[in-house]
């Protein structure tokens, strides 16, 4: 029998989402199917993920994530922006809050302006990874690789990134891969192109990435607040770093929008 769902849209820096508000829990978080169903661009609402939105009894709520494969995922930083704000709409929170996610609680503020700033898990300190670049985990698990000034427009990030994300060190748990160009003047950006799992595509932007590149580009010169670009557009990411090479105080700052809402036939 085919019932209706009513969802919400969000995009943040273009890394989009359905939003499902479940304080009722009565999602089923094992129906894979369902979930890729509502990713697909085609056949159903189409994002890169999906996001639920539960009661929780220590904090203001839990934001449970999915990428668009049906599976529930790591952290999802521009996911947890858009879930603060979709709070927000639903009146569950005012301006700031504390809430858990997949890597533990996490404490976010919104500006009058709509920009959400939410405080990331610190990050233990980088791990070279031989010829692929830098590896930090900022929820989810990052790949980094510093490409030659002017080569990033052109790359081709698909087939660049799930060679890598496939290959024998990373084909087990996976990888997000990261590739970034430095700024071409001291005022501009780092420029950041992204593979990501669990979508198996390039996306617009990933929040969790562009942290990992913040806190790796702080080894080469990039003092926090850094100042980041996507093909999505800007984020900022903010940290203070350790003398033992780990990062605190890491916050993720940027839009969380709301396309529109809706009701599905499942
Ligand atoms: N786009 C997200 C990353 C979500 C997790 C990623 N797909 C993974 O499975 O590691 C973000 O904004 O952080």
């Amino acid at each position: 029998m085919s019932t209706t769902l009513h969802f919400h849209k969000y995009q943040g820096t273009g890394n989009d989402f359905v939003m499902l508000d479940d304080r009722g829990q009565t999602f089923d978080i094992a129906n894979h199917q369902l979930v890729r169903f509502l990713c697909d661009r085609r056949r159903g609402i189409g994002a890169d993920g999906l996001i639920l939105l539960r009661p929780h009894a220590a904090y203001d709520f839990e934001m449970v994530y999915f990428n668009a494969d049906g599976y529930v995922g790591s952290m999802c930083g521009n996911g947890g922006r858009c879930t603060v704000a979709f709070a927000r709409q639903l009146g569950v929170i005012e301006t700031s809050t504390r809430f858990l996610a997949a890597d533990g609680p996490h404490e976010a503020r919104i500006d009058a302006d709509g920009t959400v700033h939410l405080r990331m898990q610190d990050v233990l300190g980088q791990q070279e990874v031989e010829e692929y670049g830098v590896f930090l985990d900022t929820g989810s698990p990052h790949l980094v690789r510093f490409q030659p000034a002017s080569t990033l427009a052109e790359l081709n990030v698909f087939a660049e990134g799930r060679a890598i994300r496939y290959n024998e060190r990373f084909r087990e748990k996976g990888t997000n891969v990261n590739f970034v160009e430095s700024p071409s003047a001291p005022d501009q950006p780092w420029q950041v192109r992204t593979y990501e799992r669990g979508v198996e595509d390039e996306t617009l932007s990933c929040g969790t990435g562009v942290t990992a590149v913040a806190l790796a580009a702080s080894k080469r010169g990039a003092s926090s607040p850094v100042h980041l670009r996507t093909p999505g557009g800007d984020l900022r990411v903010a940290f203070e770093a350790r003398p033992d090479g780990s990062f605190t105080h890491v916050f993720l700052s940027g839009p969380a929008t709301h396309v529109f809402s809706g009701t599905v036939a499942v």
